[in-house]
């Protein structure tokens, strides 16, 4: 158990996020939550003497996390979650081996659910929708609330689970769980706001709308962002009286179980938030179960439109959060030291692997030169390496085969002409541990054009490619030529340019003066082929609820018959 010093925190407190706000919000202290363990610091497993952690995965098993350090944990619990608990894989054969990026070490084996297990997953998700469903959203909310506290209380160790499964860094990982109880917390606030409208109608009848969940909804997940992605999903779906069944990517399985253990101490029904492991065939089964109301996918263009099209067949609502090529636009007005600052949180957060990166850099001509030195100085001054260290602040990217994709990126850009301003290389680092790890330098890209396919297709690795241009209307027009739509960017201190711009760009996102920032008060999704429906802000309450229409005749009935 841990406990809790419980000092009230301003936003402000919430250490290295970037959604400083000010505003007081009651609450605990990320950074004061006192990790004692009841039973103290618990490093359990016959193979320690080898130095690996066997982890336990129930609540004192997070406390074993905080002990582990880079290459030295092994999960052996089950990672499916329903009827509220954790529950073994039927068939124990062909295991897919879930790596930990830093070392290329086996983190876990992965055995994919298949028809029965998912169909297990669903009825019990069913059976607590039926409850979840009938109560007042402030009952929600409290519940809710509750799961947002433990959650913001066990920070740090879910922050380093991650990074051990995904090779991001511990700073950025932080923030990521800061964001994903920011969430659980925005939408608990929501819960008891959904509500209709009254209309009056002649002759004393009238109507009213009723706000009501869909049912039960599946979440699947991509593997850049595994604890907040399920919270980004289940916080606006259990808000709305849903239940859900979540499948993470296959190669980050291991923290979506905490968040389902999370809910059920919080609260929750047993069976209102599962996880079921596995790749494309769990994926396919979830989307295609007839008891499924809703399918919310985070993941690349190609495996959105399968999900649609299996989800049409049972006119399914879906939303997708696909893939994108964001520009980032810096006018020569711009404040410059920014605009760099922008330019490497746009390109170099999670080892690139983000979808809304603005991975087209256009620079205005007359700045081009400075900005280059200023910005490549920077990135290679950027530490690589072990990602539980404070002090790094780039880690491993997710899978090899992802890295040797990104690496061929670069080889085909110097094909095509561009100029490896720095990095693009695999990344070796001088600590014995991490020499099968999958690290990239960080690389820009110069001399770019537009039809170059680092510049067209999404890389989802640490590629900046840079491009001059002259005119407003010329950069707008080449921002815009492309099939996604998923994030943009500008930096000036023209406050009409800027609202022009932002106006003129078909992206669903466009960052004035910043870039990569995500309070979960904002919607977030794509324009084109990125996707559609929308995750944060107040709008997703509609993507996870429908509208019941309810007429009252006051009068007669008059017949035409
Ligand atoms: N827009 C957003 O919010 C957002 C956020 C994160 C990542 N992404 C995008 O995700 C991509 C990278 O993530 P990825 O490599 O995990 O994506 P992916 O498309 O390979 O996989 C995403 C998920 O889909 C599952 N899946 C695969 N085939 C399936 C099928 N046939 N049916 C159902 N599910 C299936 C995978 O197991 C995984 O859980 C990038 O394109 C990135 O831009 C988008
Ligand atoms: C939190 N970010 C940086 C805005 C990323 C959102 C999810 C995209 O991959």
């Amino acid at each position: 158990m841990f406990l809790s010093c419980g000092k009230v925190f301003l936003r402000t407190c919430v250490a290295g996020s970037r959604h400083v706000t000010g505003r007081p919000l009651a609450g605990v202290c990320a950074s004061h939550v006192c990790t004692h363990s009841s039973d103290g610091l618990t490093l359990r497993g016959s193979s320690a003497a080898r130095g690996f952690l066997r982890l336990k995965m129930a609540q004192s098993s997070l406390d074993s996390v905080r002990g582990a350090s880079t290459g030295t944990l092994v999960v052996t619990e089950p990672l499916n979650f329903w009827a509220g608990k954790r529950v073994k894989p039927r068939q124990q054969t062909n295991p897919e081996p879930v790596f930990e990026p830093a070392t290329g070490r086996v983190l876990c084996q992965l055995y994919p659910c298949g028809a029965e297990e998912v169909d297990e997953a669903i009825k019990s998700a069913h059976s607590a929708y039926l409850q979840w469903s009938k109560l007042a959203g402030t009952e929600r909310a409290r519940v809710m609330l509750e799961a947002a506290r433990i959650i913001r209380e066990r920070r740090d160790n879910i922050a380093k689970l991650e990074v051990i499964n995904n090779g991001k860094s511990i700073s950025e990982a932080l923030v990521d769980i800061d964001i994903a109880w920011q969430s659980v917390e925005y939408y608990a606030g929501l819960a008891g706001a959904l509500a209709g409208q009254h209309v009056q109608l002649p002759g004393g009848a009238f109507a009213y709308t009723r706000r009501e969940p869909l049912g039960v909804c599946v979440g699947i997940g991509a593997f850049n962002y595994p604890f907040q992605i399920a919270t980004w999903k289940s916080a606006p779906a259990l808000a709305c009286g849903n239940a859900m069944v979540f499948k993470p990517s296959p190669m980050t399985p291991v923290t979506a179980v905490l968040l389902a253990e999370i809910y059920k101490e919080a609260g929750v029904p047993d069976g209102l938030f599962n996880v079921v492991q596995g790749g494309a065939e769990t994926g396919s089964l979830l989307c295609q179960h007839p008891m499924v109301a809703k399918v919310t996918f985070t993941g690349s263009v190609p495996t959105g439109k399968k999900v649609m099209e299996m989800s049409s067949k049972g006119v399914k609502h879906v939303t997708l959060e696909l893939g994108g090529k964001s520009p980032l636009i810096i006018f020569k007005d711009g404040d410059f030291e920014n605009a760099v600052k922008g330019a490497l949180m746009a390109n170099f957060l999670t080892q690139g692997q983000v979808c809304c990166n603005g991975t087209r850099v256009f620079v205005q001509r007359d700045i081009m030169p400075k900005f280059l030195e200023e910005v490549v100085k920077r990135t290679k001054a950027i530490p690589v390496g072990d990602p539980l260290l404070e002090s790094t602040r780039m880690g491993a990217m997710i899978s090899k085969p992802q890295m040797e994709k990104a690496l061929r990126y670069v080889a085909q850009a110097k094909k095509e002409g561009a100029r490896v301003l720095c990095g693009g290389e695999p990344y070796v680092s001088s600590d014995p541990k991490l020499k099968d790890g999958y690290f990239m330098s960080p690389c820009v890209l110069d001399n770019c054009t537009d039809n170059m396919t680092c510049v067209k297709e999404e890389i989802f690795g640490p590629v900046m490619s840079v491009l001059p241009f002259d005119t407003e209307e010329e950069v707008i027009a080449r921002a815009n030529n492309t099939t996604y739509g998923l994030a943009s960017g500008v930096f000036t201190r023209d406050i009409s340019r800027a609202h022009r711009v932002a106006a003129n760009l078909e992206a669903g996102t466009c960052f004035i003066n910043n870039y990569n920032i995500s309070p979960v008060e904002v919607p977030f999704g794509g324009y084109k082929m990125s996707g559609f429906g929308r995750e944060n802000g107040q709008v997703t309450m509609e993507y996870f609820s429908q509208l019941k229409t309810v007429i009252v005749e006051m009068g007669d009935v008059e017949s035409v018959f």
